[in-house]
């Protein structure tokens, strides 16, 4: 997959879907498909990077998928290129026009377009799906203008699955994304006492635009590089209070598991909330905890029974 941020090296003429596309979420997959399948150019994502609202608001924005985890997960769709356009204020001040001649028709030579029903573009949001549809009638492109995608009625947005991982509704974020949320990130070093307490913990480094669920506890799947089958375990997102940790870490214990993990990439799937995190008297009633946590991730994963005590 070609991958730039420099209009002048984009694969020429292109079939496009324009978006942010944090999260690559049902509704998203809904605009890429009639791109996906197009014939009539380089089937193209245009994307924006850092995100939009980022540097019209100042404030920095968490995202669902950072850069390289959407570069993966449209590479695996099919896409041929990604152009990741650097979005500035100066290029938000844009008009329309100039927005359609220097992008659409210069820099991509767009033949065939697909982006959300509540697109807009240029300044103050002047140019809509209308106004792209209308050059495409004028040049006989066709513009896909896709609707709001609903699940049981919902909207689905980036910003619904956000607040679903800000509640542990893991499950829910997984209807709204169509696959489960995942945490990529490297293997470091952490304090050494996971193994002093029998429950070794991979400690992850992710990327740190990445949007995190709520702290607490987790049953995971974890794939190591070039893994197929997943690995089940327990995830930890939090402060470690028992131990008055400053450090927000994640990590990850796998079950009946032994080995060496540091540098290593790990994706970490979740299936399941387990509870939140808490500060207990003492190792001891930590460790027994642990191992209760472990039983759960183990029902939750379906490798176990729930044993019902009457
Ligand atoms: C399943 C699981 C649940 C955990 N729950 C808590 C918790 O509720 N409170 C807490 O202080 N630490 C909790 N921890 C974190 C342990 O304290 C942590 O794994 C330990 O400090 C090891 O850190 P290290 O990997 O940096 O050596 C949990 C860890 C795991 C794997
Ligand atoms: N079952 C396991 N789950 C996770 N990590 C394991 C496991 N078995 C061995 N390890 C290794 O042990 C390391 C974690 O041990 P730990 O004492 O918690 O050290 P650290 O504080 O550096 O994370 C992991 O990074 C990994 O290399």
């Amino acid at each position: 997959m070609h991958i730039t941020s420099d209009l002048a090296q984009t694969l020429r003429p292109t079939a496009v879907a324009i978006g942010n596309f944090d999260g690559l979420h049902l509704g998203h997959q809904r605009v890429l498909r009639p791109i996906q399948e197009s014939e009539r150019g380089v089937r193209t994502v245009l994307t924006f990077h850092p995100h939009p609202q980022e540097v019209l608001t100042g404030r920095s924005q968490l995202l669902l998928t950072p850069p390289t985890e959407k570069l993966a997960l449209l590479a695996q769709m099919g896409f041929e290129q990604v152009i990741l356009f650097p979005f500035t204020a100066a290029f938000a001040r844009q008009n329309p026009q100039e927005f359609i001649r220097d992008i659409l028709e210069q820099g991509l030579r767009a033949r065939h377009l697909s982006v959300g029903w509540d697109f807009c573009f240029a300044h103050r949001r002047s140019g809509n799906a209308q106004t792209l549809q209308t050059w495409g009638s004028d040049h006989c492109i066709p513009v896909e203008v896709i609707p709001e995608t609903q699940f049981h009625g919902e909207r689905v947005s980036s910003s619904r699955i956000r607040a679903a991982l800000a509640t542990g509704e893991v499950s829910t974020a997984a209807d709204l994304l169509g696959r489960p949320y995942r945490l990529i990130g490297e293997v470091v070093q952490g304090d050494q006492r996971g193994r002093q307490l029998g429950f070794p913990t991979a400690n992850l480094r992710l990327p740190p635009e990445k949007f995190l669920p709520r702290d607490g506890v987790y049953s995971v799947w974890v794939y190591l590089p070039g893994a197929v089958q997943a690995l089940p375990g327990v995830m930890n997102i939090g402060h470690r209070p028992t131990f008055a940790g400053l450090q927000h870490t994640v990590e990850v214990h796998l079950l009946d598991w032994a080995g060496d993990l540091y540098g290593q990439e790990l994706q970490v799937v979740l299936e399941g909330f387990i509870r939140t995190e808490r500060r207990f008297p003492g190792v001891a009633e930590l460790i027994e905890q642990i191992q209760q946590d472990c039983q759960t991730a183990r029902i939750q994963l379906g490798l176990a029974e729930q044993v019902w005590v009457n």
